[in-house]
């Protein structure tokens, strides 16, 4: 799958259920329309949504399940319940939090990283800040994603990609590095191309119409 995302676009295509596409059905046509477009890989949130959109597509696909626990504010694939549930859909990556923060059920990020590629799954690490992408590097880890940069209350939320964290990131890894988050734009995208990304996945500017809607509306209402 490494070899299949370099130098390419990965579409995150995600509705939970407060979001207006929630359904599998339709995150199945979304991720087809992606693959028409020219994505190589998709990532997905929840087991039914997985199985839909490989069943779809054949694409590869970057599996998380969003949970809420209440001793921790870690929702990207928190716990091994959630890793045990993704095992089962075919994925042939995991994504999950990989922040510094308390995890729920007192459960160590070294534990569950070594427990999915037990398994034979790639890892991906969702960090937020640069010492969070050296810790999963040295935990092993497959690939860092900065999926959470500008998410987590110590670190600084921009407009676009935080390009600085990625050069940094680029410079002192020796895993891909992949740009995820508030890639609005082609031009955000090229951007992240020019700072070194292996690869890059692009969200809501794709994915999430109520977003892209309201984009227009806000340019008209002053
Ligand atoms: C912070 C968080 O929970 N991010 C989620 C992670 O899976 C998704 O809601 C994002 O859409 C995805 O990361 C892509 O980012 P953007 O939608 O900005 O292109």
């Amino acid at each position: 799958m490494l070899d299949i995302i370099k130098n390419k676009l990965i579409v995150s295509c995600q509705a939970l259920e407060d979001e207006p596409l929630h359904s599998s059905f339709i995150m199945g046509r979304m991720a087809n329309a992606a693959k028409e477009g020219g994505a190589v890989a998709i990532r997905a949130q929840g087991v039914d949504d997985i199985i839909e959109i490989k069943k779809v597509t054949s694409l590869p696909v970057i599996g998380i399940i969003k949970r809420n626990y209440d001793d921790s504010e870690i929702y990207i694939t928190p716990t091994k319940k959630e890793i045990d549930e993704l095992l089962e859909s075919g994925c042939e990556m995991i994504a999950l939090d990989a922040t510094n923060r308390k995890r729920p059920n007192d459960e160590s990020l070294q534990e569950l990283i070594s427990y999915i590629k037990s398994k034979g799954i790639l890892v991906m690490a969702d960090i937020s800040n640069y010492e969070e992408a050296i810790i999963s590097a040295k935990l092993g880890v497959d690939c860092v994603s900065t999926t959470l940069a500008g998410y987590t209350s110590y670190t600084e939320c921009l407009e676009g990609p935080n390009l600085e964290l990625i050069k940094m990131l680029v410079k002192d890894l020796d895993i891909p590095v992949i740009a995820e988050g508030k890639i609005n734009t082609p031009e955000d995208l090229k951007n992240v191309y020019e700072a070194g990304v292996y690869s890059a996945v692009v969200g809501s500017a794709i994915t999430r119409p109520q977003l892209i809607t309201k984009k227009f509306v806000n340019a008209i209402e002053i």
